[in-house]
């Protein structure tokens, strides 16, 4: 099946900027697929976004949407998508129907079907009740979901949402997570662009970490964070036996075979060793506990640490997400 978006060596420098803002970047989002732009800002992830909802002209490369390519066939490619800005973009002097009912007039939808849809959305977003307030009443969080809801109208195949998240409060984010969730269960392909590595870890099936126009590293967040060398740890608290040293049970630690590295922990009011290992710390709660019950030691505590979206970008750049 034809991919939902394909991008293809897409390049963008605006004018008289010294570098491209985009720089060669290729990726393909399938059919019903929630996928994210992993960067901090200024990593490019809003100018792809504008490239692919056509808002953007790109330099070079190509980039279809729903099999339309969006430089070649704009107007076609916009019936297909939607776009949630990063900035709302509202007309805030209307009530929040008669954006959704404009919205969908411009894009050709007759005025029963517009009607029905608007109120269909309003109840969807938990708007029901808000339909008749001028926009300009709206909060932050209501205003994100009439976006989503705008988004909507016209039935896109595919929804673009820039940063859905930023400024809201914890409450408000969860609700978006849940209507993305809800849209990718209705078959609407999402991509969304975040500097949040919780939002791209919880929602997302694959993630792109951008950064300086560049895609870095293309995976599920969970083969990302598996792919991280010795990033995993399990912190033991242990109470060696009489006669055993702190260095005893390190060394007795170290020699298990998916140590890939132990050292005690500072300040931990006794011996906690930090073991450093690839792949799943739980495995090694067992080895370690027999280890520790042969030399007659203690297991007082057991904490495991997994690596985060965070500590691949770390790994990638050798600087913090943000
Ligand atoms: N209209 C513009 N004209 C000139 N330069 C721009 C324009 N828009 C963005 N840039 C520059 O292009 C680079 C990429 O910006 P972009 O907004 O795409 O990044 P981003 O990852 O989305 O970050 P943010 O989350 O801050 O939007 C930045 O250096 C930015 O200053």
């Amino acid at each position: 099946m034809e991919p939902a978006v394909q991008v293809s060596e897409l390049v963008k420098r605006y004018p008289g900027r010294p570098t491209n803002a985009v720089d060669g970047i290729s990726f393909t989002v399938a059919r019903g697929e929630v996928f994210g732009l992993l960067g901090p800002n200024g990593a490019g992830k809003t100018t792809t976004i504008g490239v692919l909802t056509t808002r953007v002209l790109p330099t070079s490369g190509t980039a279809s949407v729903a099999g339309v390519d969006v430089a070649a066939d704009p107007v076609t490619a916009r019936s297909r998508l939607s776009v949630v800005p990063q900035r709302p973009n509202l007309d805030r002097a209307l009530t929040a129907r008669q954006n959704l009912v404009f919205h969908a007039a411009y894009h050709g939808i007759g005025r029963a079907d517009r009607n029905r849809r608007a109120d269909a959305l309003l109840e969807q977003l938990g708007l029901a009740d808000r339909g008749n307030d001028k926009v300009d009443n709206y909060s932050g969080g209501l205003a994100q979901r009439l976006l989503i809801a705008r988004a909507l109208m016209h039935a896109p195949q595919v929804i673009f949402l820039d940063e859905p998240s930023t400024g809201l409060d914890p409450q408000a984010r969860l609700f978006v997570w849940d209507r993305v969730r809800e849209l990718r269960d209705g078959g609407v392909t999402v991509v969304l662009t975040t500097h949040d590595m919780d939002e791209a870890a919880a929602l997302t099936d694959r993630v792109g970490i951008v950064d300086h126009g560049r895609l870095l590293a293309l995976d599920t967040p969970a083969a990302l964070t598996r792919s991280l060398p010795g990033s995993a740890t399990l912190d033991v608290d242990v109470e060696p036996a009489a006669g055993d040293t702190d260095d005893d049970v390190l060394t007795a630690l170290s020699a298990l075979p998916a140590a890939e590295r132990v050292e005690p922990v500072a300040d931990a009011g006794g011996l906690r060793a930090r073991i450093y290992l690839s792949g799943d710390a739980a495995a090694l709660v067992g080895p370690v506990a027999d280890t520790l019950t042969a030399r007659r030691a203690r297991l007082s505590g057991v904490r495991i640490g997994e690596p985060s979206l965070e500590d691949v970008f770390l790994s990638l750049t050798g600087r913090e997400l943000r």
